[in-house]
């Protein structure tokens, strides 16, 4: 599966390929993507037995209608040619690229997966990788992108800034990594909250993330889901919206009119397209 735009993806679990635990237990939680993580979940010893394990699990498969998604090491060193090799019989729906920079990263890992293998993702997490965002955005169709994922925890590293439970710090990036993904339209994730024993915490950042424009957030524990399904929606009022809307400009009298009444406000088409984005997400 393809994710695109018209993909619901509210909650993307992270978890170590080497924790065969998690593996089993992913294939039965509600998030909509699960992320098999190589890179920085995983110690170095430990790097060739998680890249056998999700090769395992891409075979196995039971993931049900979840995206399954595999981050590999980066792509110019050591690991990833031997990660990328052991997608070769089972690919994922989609890879996720550590640190992107820049095209040049991109180009590359499009090149190795061959122009119709799986999509590719990639992570922001890194000040060339905010500043590079224009180019990305406009190559994701070429490259085939699906995703820009915020790594917020990198991020705050590299920028040497010190985001607390409001993140201001990081809004202006994430705002970019928004805008980007809009742009070449890609999902939009958030980063990570990696705290998760606190779900005021959790259902506040959630709700920010939504507000800020993503469609999903990055989650690491099985805990953090339903918060995350809750707020990334739509909500049932927004559905409902969504209907009154189709149905209004499909009600006579409408044709040729760009700009329409329902319940005391104005909608225009372009109210139309988003409440016919809001539906092909739910139905
Ligand atoms: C953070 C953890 C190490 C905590 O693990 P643990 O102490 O085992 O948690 P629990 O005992 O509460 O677990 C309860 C059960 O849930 C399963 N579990 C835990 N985490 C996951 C998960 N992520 N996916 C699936 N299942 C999970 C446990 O196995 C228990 O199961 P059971 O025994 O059957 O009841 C751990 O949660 C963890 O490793 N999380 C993911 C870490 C990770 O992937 N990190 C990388 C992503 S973060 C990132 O990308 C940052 C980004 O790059 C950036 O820069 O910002
Ligand atoms: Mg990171």
């Amino acid at each position: 599966m393809m994710a695109s735009p018209m993909s619901r993806c509210r909650s993307a679990l992270f978890l170590p390929a080497s924790n065969a635990r998690a593996i089993v237990k992913a294939r039965g939680l509600p998030c909509d993507a699960v992320v098999l993580d190589l890179e920085d979940s995983v110690a170095p010893e430990a790097k060739a037995a998680a890249r056998d394990a999700a090769r395992a699990a891409l075979h196995d498969g039971g993931f049900g209608p979840r995206l399954l998604v595999v981050r590999i090491n980066a792509v110019d060193g050591e690991w990833a040619e031997d990660d990328l090799a052991a997608l070769a019989t089972a690919p994922p729906d989609a890879v996720l690229l550590p640190k992107v920079d820049g095209v040049a990263t991109l180009r590359m890992a499009r090149e190795r997966l061959g122009p119709n293998g799986p999509a590719v993702w990639a992570m922001i997490e890194t000040a060339r990788g905010i500043m590079a965002l224009p180019e990305i955005a406009s190559a994701a169709a070429e490259l085939r992108l699906g995703a820009l994922v915020a790594g917020t925890n990198d991020l705050a590293l590299d920028l040497r800034c010190r985001p607390g439970p409001d993140r201001a710090p990081l809004l202006p990036a994430l705002a970019q990594i928004v805008a980007a993904a809009r742009a070449g339209r890609m999902l939009a994730l958030d980063g990570v909250l990696n705290v998760f024993d606190d779900p005021d915490r959790l259902a506040a950042e959630c709700r920010q993330g939504a507000d800020w424009g993503f469609d999903g957030k990055s989650l690491i524990h099985p805990a953090q889901i339903d918060a995350a399904n809750a707020a990334f929606g739509p909500t049932e009022a927004e559905v409902g919206r969504a209907r009154a809307i189709v149905a209004a400009f499909a009600s006579p009298g409408t044709e040729g009119r760009g700009a329409i009444r329902l319940n005391g406000e104005m909608v225009e088409r372009l109210h139309l397209m988003e409440a016919e984005r809001v539906l092909a997400l739910v139905e």
